[in-house]
């Protein structure tokens, strides 16, 4: 279980999370969503312990983030940093090298489904591949918590729903939990569990995407949008 007890974060006098509270259960794939530079990279990052909140607490399974909390979380960043000489399985055979949990078997049943070669350099892949392999290196650790920033930003319509399929396939709800940012929702929101939706670096609501379905009749996105309104409302 993740919890955020009334956390602040600022980047030097931009405060990007004000006053957030929220447990996240495990077992679930929850969906963190909301407008361009409504915090949700910023709350990815203070949940994978690369940023310390300015303010508040935040726990994993009842610890704060340390070291051993941190071997934890398998985390997908929305940057580019694997290295260019490398190919595909070396970048694989590093990646067991590295995690102890990192499944190889795993790695290699994805490799086709996500019809990439293992033979190519990580350098010649194009960004939508290299979108893939980031996919491919998170998603093959076992560890309990899979936190990934815009993992399917940038895949091609035509492999993108079975891609987003795949995270069903491939990840173990009984041990795993998923924590994404997406605004991919038409597509995503038929494999998530739960929805988080931000603003102004604020939680504005969390629901279940059953509720939101069957209780108010409404897709992700036509909830989200619903809420955005509401609160412009408000403050007029
Ligand atoms: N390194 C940084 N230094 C200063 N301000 C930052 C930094 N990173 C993010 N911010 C600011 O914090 C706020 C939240 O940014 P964040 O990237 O978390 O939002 P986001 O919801 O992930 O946005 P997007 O959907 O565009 O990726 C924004 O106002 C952003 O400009």
């Amino acid at each position: 279980m993740i919890k955020f007890d009334a956390v602040y974060k600022k980047y030097f006098l931009n405060v990007a999370i004000k006053d957030f509270s929220i447990t996240l259960e495990k077992g679930n794939i929850i969906g963190i969503i909301g407008e361009n530079g409504s915090g949700k990279s910023t709350l990815l990052r203070l949940i994978a312990g690369l940023l310390n909140p300015s303010k508040g607490n935040i726990t994993v399974d009842g610890e704060h983030v340390s070291r051993e909390i941190r071997e934890k979380i398998a985390y997908l960043t929305d940057q580019d940093y694997y290295f260019p000489y490398f190919t595909i399985r070396e970048l694989m055979n590093y990646y067991h090298s590295q995690f102890s949990d990192f499944n190889i078997t795993k790695a290699e049943n994805m490799i086709d489904f996500l019809q990439l070669d293992p033979g190519t350099k990580i350098g010649h892949l194009s960004k939508g591949n290299r979108g893939r392999v980031k996919f491919l290196m998170t998603i093959s650790r076992n560890a309990p918590y899979i936190i990934m920033d815009e993992p399917f930003s940038g895949l091609d319509p035509m492999v993108r729903a079975s891609i987003i399929k795949g995270l069903i396939q491939f990840v173990d709800l009984s041990r795993q939990t998923v924590i994404l940012t997406t605004h991919e929702l038409k597509e995503v929101e038929s494999v998530l569990d739960e929805a988080v939706v931000l603003k102004a670096g604020r939680l504005l609501a969390k629901s279940s995407v059953e509720q939101i379905r069957e209780e108010l009749n409404m897709s992700v996105l036509e909830w989200m949008e619903h809420l955005y309104q509401e609160e412009k409302r408000l403050k007029a």
